[in-house]
């Protein structure tokens, strides 16, 4: 029988979250033995757990079949796959920073100095495009030291919340590039594989449409029923069904995430009770 393998990152920012989202499409397996190899139980898919660095060029090379990793470092490795999926986790950006005390005037401050990162290729894609020359010194880890030892002006590292240049004494001067984690995918995957990723891919949707709604019920009287239908678009339409005390129906509805607390106060406004607010496991159009 035809298996797919898909490489995720073994220890690190990615791994706990690419485990759960493969948990949560239904997939069985065991990830806490050390093991660097595991097999599904229930889905015909083979895991292999790697370094991050390794991951795009092992699914260029057809080790892997499919792969997650940061869109940072597929850019970064350049190595020729798809971009099947945006994963919407792990997000963080890729940004240039430099000593807080100097003054930044601009791009500039970078011409014909040092910048040390660990992402040089995208870098000097960066400096290329801005018309900047600068000396990319690649670094693997613990870049944000660089400064304050003299071995570079100013660095280009990856930033989340900000809190490590900001422990490191260094300010956030230019936002690069924008990364989460992706579904990396094998050029032409034979047909039978193709097969077992769309069956993948319609989960990892399910999952991710699940996470942007939710279910909501309420208790309306009927004559504001018509506001109320109009805040709650629902999947089709919400479903209303009388309740047993004279004037006042049950409403059940699916809403987006994002509208979330303006449909809640517009429920209230028109005379909504008893709201109940579930979370949406797996959503199916
Ligand atoms: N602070 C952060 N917030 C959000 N995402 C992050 C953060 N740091 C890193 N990432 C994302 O997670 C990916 C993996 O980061 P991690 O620090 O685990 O990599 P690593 O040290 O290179 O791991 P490995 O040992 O596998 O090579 C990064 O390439 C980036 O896409
Ligand atoms: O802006 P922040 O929220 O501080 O996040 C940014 C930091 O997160 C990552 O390191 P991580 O914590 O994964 O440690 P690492 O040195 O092992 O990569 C990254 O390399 C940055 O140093
Ligand atoms: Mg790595």
């Amino acid at each position: 029988m035809t298996t797919i393998r898909i490489a995720i990152q073994k220890k690190g920012r990615l791994s706990d979250e690419s485990i759960k989202l493969l948990k949560e499409c239904g997939i069985k397996f065991s990830n806490g033995t050390g093991k660097l190899k595991a097999k599904a139980s229930n889905f015909p898919v083979e895991f292999l757990f790697l370094r991050d660095d390794d991951i795009p060029g092992y699914v260029a090379d057809g080790v892997a079949d499919l792969g997650i990793v940061g869109l940072n470092e597929a850019v970064e490795k350049d190595k020729n796959t798809d971009i099947v999926k945006e994963l919407g986790f792990s997000k963080c950006r890729l940004s240039l920073a430099i000593p807080k005390d100097k003054d930044y005037p601009g791009l500039q401050y970078f011409e014909g100095q040092s910048v040390a990162t660990s992402y040089p290729k995208i870098l000097e894609d960066y400096f290329k495009e801005k018309g900047i020359n600068a000396d990319i010194h690649e670094i693997s880890g613990s870049v944000e030291i660089a400064p304050s030892i003299g071995l570079a002006v100013g660095i280009c590292d990856i930033v989340s919340t900000g809190s490590t240049l900001m422990s490191n004494g260094l300010k956030e001067v230019e936002e690069i590039f924008y990364s989460q984690a992706v579904l990396l995918g094998h050029k032409d995957l034979p047909a039978e594989k193709q097969a077992i990723l769309n069956k993948l891919l319609f989960r990892i949707d399910a999952v991710q449409e699940g996470k942007t709604k939710k279910y909501i019920m309420l208790n309306a009287p009927n004559h504001s029923l018509d506001q109320i239908i109009e805040i709650l678009p629902g999947v089709k339409s919400p479903t209303i069904t009388p309740l047993k005390s004279e004037g006042w129906s049950s409403v059940q509805a699916v809403i987006n995430e994002d509208d979330f607390w303006e449909v809640i106060e517009g429920l209230k406004a028109n005379g909504a009770e008893g709201i109940l607010v579930l979370p949406i496991e797996k959503m199916i159009a």
